[in-house]
């Protein structure tokens, strides 16, 4: 099973220049990974530059904090899909997840999900803030108000993607909606587990060096990978 189809190949650092988006769609378009995740100021770049390549352009929305109204999300999440993104990633109201709100949560997904409704949205619900009820809470609630995937990270909070957090998603989702593992994924054993956890996608800024990796694996045990 090859990694590189798993795989956001991500960027979303502030200090990300377009000489960097340009690097990380060149890495994308060599290593054949499904898409790039950049963030909305580089949407228009990256589908001009991955035009023709079959490399997918993802973004995010109300990111890292969450912490705009729905409405924001929405005219962000509609912009972006505008500007040429095939996917968009936005993060939960995490405050209403810690208040255990979950209407509020449902609707803030809602919103998204009538802006964009033939773009894929994946949602972030940051489980490195929540206890496991609370990551039961937001991914049920992800899914009611219309995610096509639960994402566990933003890759910039106080922790990254969990064996244990991806199956408790995968136990809740039940098969309604796919999983994106995200946030400190490094390796191939660490992709390799998350996927047989439940992982449907991978988001990492490692993927070059992962899958390189992978592929000598493979080459040393004589297996295809
Ligand atoms: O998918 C989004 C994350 O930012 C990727 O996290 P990472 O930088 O730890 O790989």
């Amino acid at each position: 099973m090859k990694l590189a189809p798993y795989i956001d190949h991500t960027l979303l650092k502030a200090t990300a220049t377009p000489a960097d988006i340009s690097r990380l769609c060149q890495e994308a378009r060599d290593n054949a990974f499904y898409a790039v995740c950049v963030n909305p100021v580089y949407v228009a770049q990256a589908r001009a530059e991955l035009d023709g390549s079959g490399v997918k352009v993802a973004t995010v929305c109300g990111f890292p904090l969450g912490a705009v109204t729905s409405g924001q999300k929405a005219v962000e999440a509609r912009l972006s899909v505008e500007e040429g993104a095939d996917e968009v990633d936005m993060v939960i109201h995490i405050g209403a997840v810690l208040a255990e709100d979950w209407d509020s949560v449902q609707a803030d997904v809602r919103a998204v999900r009538q802006a964009i409704p033939e773009h894929v949205l994946k949602v972030i619900i940051e489980t490195c803030y929540l206890d496991d009820e609370q990551k039961r809470g937001a991914t049920e609630a992800a899914v009611a108000g219309g995610a096509d995937f639960v994402k566990t990270s933003t890759g910039f909070g106080t922790g990254g993607a969990t064996l244990d957090d991806v199956r408790l998603m995968r136990e809740v989702i039940a098969g309604r909606a796919k999983i994106k593992a995200a946030g400190g994924v490094r390796s191939a054993a660490d992709a390799r587990a998350m996927i047989e956890a439940g992982a449907d996608r991978l988001g990492t800024s490692g993927g070059v060096a992962l899958v390189a990796e992978d592929g000598m694996a493979g080459e040393q045990s004589g297996e295809g990978y």
